[in-house]
């Protein structure tokens, strides 16, 4: 049984957002930061569970609520792991698409045998804004970045990662079978068992 009737979902990205929901299904009420600030928090850890945890923490101080936060990113082995917890901000705060871009051209000329990657996802759950004992799980997906985008669905770096597993890349998954698969789902799934509603 879920300890709380009622959760904030601590994300501001649409994409996140959508697939958190479906993953939890109904076995929680959830409401959206959106309707308590549009203000986003600074992202200062130096880990995903540093700012998993700080945007819980923001989300439940604004809301009342308990909340759950997703901190992740994409690791690349060349880039020694970047960009990492910089993934949103690789391209300066211009967006997806320039984010992929640069992954592209700092990638250029590097064989597939060495864009080994994976997609990160720390969820944090804290009861209240000062829980001293935050729930974190963690989830890992393991791939390799494209030469070019392919595929529509998903957000974020979905069209440049390609997954062994189903041989397509990410975003040419359909939505329900992404969210079996991914580092968030992993990560989730985690979560209900630690909550019981495995
Ligand atoms: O399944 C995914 N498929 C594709 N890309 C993904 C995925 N999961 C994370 N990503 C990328 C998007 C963004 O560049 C960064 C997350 O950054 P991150 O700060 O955690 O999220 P965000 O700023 O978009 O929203 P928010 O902080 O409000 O939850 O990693
Ligand atoms: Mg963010």
């Amino acid at each position: 049984m879920m300890p709380f009737k009622e959760l904030v979902l601590a994300s501001h990205n649409a994409g996140k957002l959508k697939e958190l929901q479906a993953m939890l299904g109904d076995s929680v009420r959830v409401r959206s930061i959106a309707e308590f600030s549009t203000i986003e928090p600074e992202e200062t850890g130096l880990s995903f569970i540093e700012n998993a945890i700080l945007k819980a923490r923001n989300a439940a101080r604004l809301s009342g609520l308990p909340a759950l936060a997703d901190d992740s990113g994409l690791a690349v082995d060349a880039l020694g792991g970047a960009p990492g917890i910089y993934s949103a901000r690789y391209a300066d705060g211009q967006g997806d698409a320039a984010n992929n871009a640069k992954l592209l051209h700092v990638l250029q000329g590097v064989p597939d045998a060495e864009r080994d990657a994976q997609f990160v996802c720390a969820l944090a759950l804290v009861r209240h804004a000062d829980d001293p004992l935050p729930i974190i799980c963690e989830g890992l997906w393991h791939g390799r970045i494209l030469h070019a985008p392919r595929g529509e669905h998903g957000f974020g770096y979905d069209p440049l990662f390609w997954v062994p597993e189903c041989d397509c890349s990410s975003a040419e998954l359909p939505a329900a079978e992404k969210n079996q698969l991914s580092h968030r789902a992993r990560a989730m799934s985690l979560l209900k068992q630690r909550l019981g509603i495995a």
